[in-house]
């Protein structure tokens, strides 16, 4: 028999990844789908894709028609998740809960405050199986929290990007962390459903587009908080981090730069990278190419590359994921796995579509 799981926000683009993703599990089967503004309607009126649970309707998001999962997935915006989850924790609700927003992912208040504004919640376990401790030789640790957790705080799609590219530099001391340059090209679709001007066809073809410039961006403090896990002193943590539209429905590129630590050669580099051998969602590219986000589209995949830049005395770290895959519904699904004691990768698509 397979578990049950209740999706809320199934009708947004996070909410309906995930439901791809457990349309297709071995072990798994989406048992509700909730939602705001769609409630009552066909879930199939948003995700026609979804061809099996094309028939669901959509009920009112609530604490009683989330109750009687074995897992409940969270697809909402910011602070509405925060406060569904509290009230699920008042209700005693002992199923495997994960946020796909931020609200649980800041383990610290004033970061949360200074970023986002509203009331915090407390941090739950970071739902990114290959965040590498300090001090251990393959992302082991957290995999460890996950299998023992039932609150997961799924990752920020750019804050994924951007530590996977550098983690296994500022784990193995290559780089400088105080003054790291994160540039992104992104896809439009995570900027969620909702409908805004500047997000429309008309504004976004034909351009390209930055936004929270100049170190604004709600993401720098959950990366600066993933360096340190890796080995970074948080205080003296920099990234100037700047996303900018393009016109793609998905897909990440993070191009990351940051100084080489005295002494370090190409070796050391190959050698720090090589700590992502094991892992089968993330591949690094073949010498002398570079990820680029079309092989990424539609699976959990990342691919990362990093490369010495001599001149300019820098590591120039890529990678490239599909914002709603690893970015979002993957890293849920590979998350949940491990918590559930399924297949870490089952349910995660690991072939991509092409042209
Ligand atoms: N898009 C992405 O690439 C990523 C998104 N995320 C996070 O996932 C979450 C969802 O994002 P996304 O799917 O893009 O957003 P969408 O705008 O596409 O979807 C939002 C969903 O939340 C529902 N909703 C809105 N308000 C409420 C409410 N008060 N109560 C219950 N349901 C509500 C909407 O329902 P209805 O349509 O019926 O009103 C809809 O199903 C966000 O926190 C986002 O930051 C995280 C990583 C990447
Ligand atoms: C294009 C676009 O707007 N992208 C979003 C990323 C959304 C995301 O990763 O999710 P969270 O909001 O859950 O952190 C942004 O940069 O804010």
């Amino acid at each position: 028999m397979k578990l049950r799981a209740a999706i809320a926000g199934a009708s947004g683009y996070a909410g309906g990844e995930v439901a791809r993703l457990l349309a297709a599990h071995p072990n798994i089967e989406v048992a509700t789908v909730t939602a705001a503004s769609s409630a009552g309607r066909r879930l199939g009126e948003f995700h026609p894709h979804i061809g099996p649970l094309a028939d669901r309707i959509i009920r009112e998001t609530s604490v009683a028609s989330l109750a009687g999962h074995d897992l409940i997935v969270l697809a909402l915006p910011h602070g509405h998740s925060g406060a569904l989850a509290a009230r699920l924790e008042e209700a005693g609700e002992k199923a495997l809960i994960l946020d796909c927003a931020a609200d649980h992912r800041l383990t610290d208040p004033a970061a949360w405050t200074a970023y986002y504004g509203s009331d915090f919640s407390p941090a739950w376990t970071y739902g990114m199986p290959e965040l590498l401790h300090e001090g251990e030789s393959r992302a082991a640790a957290q995999r460890a929290l996950l299998s023992e957790s039932t609150r997961i705080a799924v990752p920020g799609c750019n804050v994924t990007a951007v530590t996977l590219a550098l983690q296994p530099a500022v784990h193995a001391g290559l780089v400088d962390p105080s003054r790291i340059v994160a540039t992104l090209a992104v896809g439009y679709s995570g900027a969620g459903k909702s409908l805004k001007p500047h997000l429309l066809a008309s504004e976004a073809l034909g351009n390209m587009a930055p936004y929270a410039v100049g170190g604004t961006h709600r993401h720098i403090p959950e990366i600066i908080q993933n360096l340190a896990v890796c080995g970074a002193d948080a205080s003296a943590t920099g990234i100037t981090f700047t996303p900018v539209l393009v016109p793609a429905s998905r897909g990440i590129l993070a191009t990351v730069v940051a100084p080489l630590a005295p002494g370090v050669g190409s070796d050391g580099v190959a050698s720090a990278y090589d700590v992502y051998d094991d892992e089968a969602l993330i591949s690094l590219m073949p010498h002398g190419a570079w990820p680029t986000t079309a092989p990424v589209t539609g699976t959990g995949l990342a691919r990362v590359s990093a490369v010495i830049d001599e001149r300019a005395g820098s590591l120039v770290a890529i990678a490239a994921i599909d914002n709603l895959g690893k970015g979002t519904a993957a890293a849920a699904v590979q998350s949940a796995n491990i918590a559930l004691g399924l297949d870490e990768y089952a349910g995660i698509p690991m072939i991509g579509v092409a042209p």
